[in-house]
């Protein structure tokens, strides 16, 4: 067995009543959340620098929009000095070397999210695409970002008018062969580029996409270049340029986001990243892609490791939250029989309010730590030029995965923190409860790296491909949709169970989720067919079908996926977790089903009252089941005490010796109003 010891004890205290029911080591079950020892290593390591560091220290009160943006960049500096990607790290393999890159990113963002956007944007998104878009001729960019850190990016994308539709973007890279230069411009204001991380005050450098147009006017469509915004040694922007700051936002105010625009602004030739498609020195457009729309494909593949990585991320703000209010809940009591009042976690609608999002969390890890290590693989293997079988199939495939998984991550986390801020009541709303920054900070991530709504649509598109062709077989490597070939029979079956222990089986979940894709791909399929046979177009039909169904079909492909992972896993489990694994994957399998209920009975797979009462039955009896477990699931999720940076939610559990600590020593909670004779009456008192 691993040597655990670097993961400190727990202090003794108020959730040891609860601590001891469980029937598992919580640190067997952080390290198999982890899923491997020495990035959890890493992980304390990181944590244990920063807590020292009193840089990284939490302020007790948040600091004006302008320091946050200064503070967040000088811990960037310092946690570039602290080197913790090691420089035997960067010469490992392409999958060790990216996960440890992810391990640091979610470290550092569950310290402040904002560095580490800063970071993933400015130095890993950045250096990736330099390495799959660009050639030779940008290895001096890589180096100077990587090595010297001489270079922080940006990544401008979206433009004023322009977001999740990046097909019409309006700035343009026209190439003048006489200067042999780019001559980038920005026509008007909807055309500026915005929201770019790091660009309103830090960035020296931008990944640009803009249009590509060639000396006889032929515009070939959306391109990366590298172009300098600023000079490194006075963060001065160049002449040329038009660069702001969008000001306050509603979280992440650590990051910079700016707006850009060019004024034929010339940029070398090179600095085309020209891996997949160049222009010549006298002008002539050479692609090894005859689409450009498959350009613009590759292009943006690249962000497919950002996407897991915001995944990643999402599980951490998830498993903090969770782990705030169930500590809470486990020393807050209210009512109770007489004067004896009784822990929150004892009541059933607690447990139900909170327990689906704690095996989420669980799963959620599980399947994204097993997704991100298949991924990487196959990134892997390509990249080497190995032979990987099908290997288009399977980068349609995990685009797909991908489309649907981040938003059902990073929507379950969003409402998971309002659950769980509210499960702490009125203490929740502090702010040194950190429940409002771990939302305010999680939810612009269901709006970038792909619009939520949007990005689903993809993951439709890809599974309704595979169900038109299930006769003839699908193109599903990673065999998520195999099952297809077989949808007929699947929608024969019929719900026939008559005791919940039947539903609490990984096999009744998997098997349901099943026939719910095949019957909503029949669905979507046929009003598709019957929008079009109306004479509308593809997109119009594709637009009619969204509510009820792609959208329903895509979210329920993504819990299908996670519970298939997730069940794999578990399986393969041979330590004690087994049990208490089982339990939080049933529970979140039945959970998700219950909020399918109608498309259940709509379809015809049950009638009666049968399904939602067995159902729902069998959701609070995992609720019972796992009450005895979850104080030590959450500390197997939990973050240090430093990190967690929760007054509601320390591992001691003293929740008031703590919040008496920390309203006591807010700062000026106890003076009298500096501002206290502007609002006294002059006239003297007659009282
Ligand atoms: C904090 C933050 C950081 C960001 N960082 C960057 C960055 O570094 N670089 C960068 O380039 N961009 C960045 N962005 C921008 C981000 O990528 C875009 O906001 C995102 O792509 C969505 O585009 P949009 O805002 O134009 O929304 P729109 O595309 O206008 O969408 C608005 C709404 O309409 C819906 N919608 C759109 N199309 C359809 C449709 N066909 N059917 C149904 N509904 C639809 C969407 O779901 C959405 O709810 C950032 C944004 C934020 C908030």
């Amino acid at each position: 067995m691993a040597d655990l010891s670097f993961i400190p004890d727990l202090p003794s205290g108020p959730l040891d009543c609860y601590r001891s029911t469980a029937s598992f080591d919580w640190k067997q079950l952080k390290l198999s959340l982890e899923g491997d020892l020495d990035l959890l290593k890493l992980k304390y390591k990181i944590w244990k620098t920063l807590e020292k560091d009193l840089l990284f220290a939490p302020p007790s009160v948040t600091p004006s929009v302008e320091e946050q943006k200064r503070i967040t960049q000088l811990q960037l500096k310092k946690i570039n000095n602290y080197k913790f990607m090691t420089y035997e790290m960067f010469k490992s393999s392409y999958s060790k070397r990216t996960r440890a890159i992810m391990t640091i990113n979610e470290a550092v963002q569950s310290v402040n999210p904002s560095v580490s956007v800063k970071m993933a944007i400015g130095i890993y998104l950045f250096s990736n695409a330099l390495l799959s878009l660009g050639t030779e001729r940008h290895y001096k960019f890589f180096e100077a970002t990587i090595w010297n850190r001489e270079i922080l990016a940006s990544f401008a994308l979206t433009e004023v008018a322009h977001g999740s539709d990046a097909r019409l973007m309006c700035t343009t890279a026209s190439y003048d062969p006489k200067s042999r230069e780019f001559v980038v411009h920005t026509p008007d204001f909807k055309a500026a580029k915005c929201w770019v991380g790091n660009l309103g005050r830090t960035c020296t450098h931008t990944l640009l996409f803009a249009q590509l147009i060639t000396p006889d006017g032929t515009n070939h469509g959306l391109h990366g270049f590298v172009v300098p915004v600023r000079d490194p040694a006075t963060l001065e922007t160049y002449p040329g340029l038009v660069v702001g700051d969008m000001g306050e936002k509603i979280g992440v105010n650590g990051i910079d986001n700016g707006f850009i625009m060019f004024n034929q602004y010339r940029i070398p030739r090179e600095n085309l990243l020209n891996r997949t498609a160049d222009v010549t020195e006298d002008g002539v457009y050479e692609s090894s892609f005859s689409e450009p729309s498959k350009m613009l494909g590759a292009a943006l593949e690249n962000l497919s490791a950002g996407r897991i990585g915001i995944m990643q991320e999402s599980c951490h703000t998830i498993s903090s939250a969770v782990a705030i209010a169930i500590r809470y809940a486990a020393t807050r009591r209210q009512f109770g029989a007489k004067d004896d009042e009784i822990p929150l976690l004892e009541y059933e609608l607690h447990q139900w309010r909170l327990f689906g999002y704690v095996s989420a969390a669980v799963v959620f890890r599980i399947y994204i730590e097993k997704f991100a290590r298949i991924y990487l693989n196959i990134v892997e293997k390509s990249n080497a030029g190995l032979k990987v079988d099908n290997l288009s199939a399977a980068v349609s495939e995990i685009h797909a995965m991908v489309s649907c998984s981040k938003p059902l991550l990073t929507w379950t986390t969003l409402d998971a923190v309002q659950q769980c801020r509210e499960a702490c009541g009125g203490h929740g709303y502090l702010k040194c409860a950190n429940l409002g920054d771990l939302r305010c900070n999680h939810e612009p991530t269901v709006t970038y790296e792909g619009d939520n709504n949007v990005l689903s649509q993809q993951a439709g598109n890809w599974l309704l491909r595979q169900y038109e062709q299930a006769a003839s077989g699908v193109d599903s490597p990673l065999g998520t949709v195999t099952f297809l070939t077989r949808c007929q029979d699947i929608l024969e079956d019929k719900f026939s169970c008559e005791r919940t222990e039947q539903l609490k089986d990984v096999k009744f979940i998997k098997s349901t989720y099943q026939w719910l894709l095949c019957w909503l791909l029949k669905e979507t399929h046929q009003q598709y067919e019957s929008e079009v046979s109306k004479g509308q177009s593809k997109f119009e039909a594709k637009s009619k079908c969204q509510v009820y169904r792609w959208k329903t079909l895509s979210r329920v492909y993504a819990e299908y996926l996670a519970i298939i992972f997730c069940s794999e896993s578990v399986g393969q489990e041979d330590t004690g977790l087994r049990p208490v694994l089982n339990k939080l994957l049933v529970m979140y399998g039945l959970w998700s089903l219950d909020q399918h209920l109608v498309e259940l009975y709509q379809g015809g797979f049950a009638s009666g009252d049968s399904l939602a009462r067995l159902l729902r039955a069998a959701i609070l009896e995992m609720c019972a089941q796992l009450k005895p477990e979850v104080v030590s699931v959450v500390d197997a999720l939990a973050p240090t005490d430093f990190v967690l940076n929760s007054v509601l939610g320390k591992s001691d559990g003293n929740l008031y010796q703590n919040l008496q600590k920390a309203l006591f020593g807010g700062p000026g909670a106890m003076e009298r109003a500096s501002w206290w004779r502007e609002v006294v009456n002059s006239a003297p008192s007659k009282l």
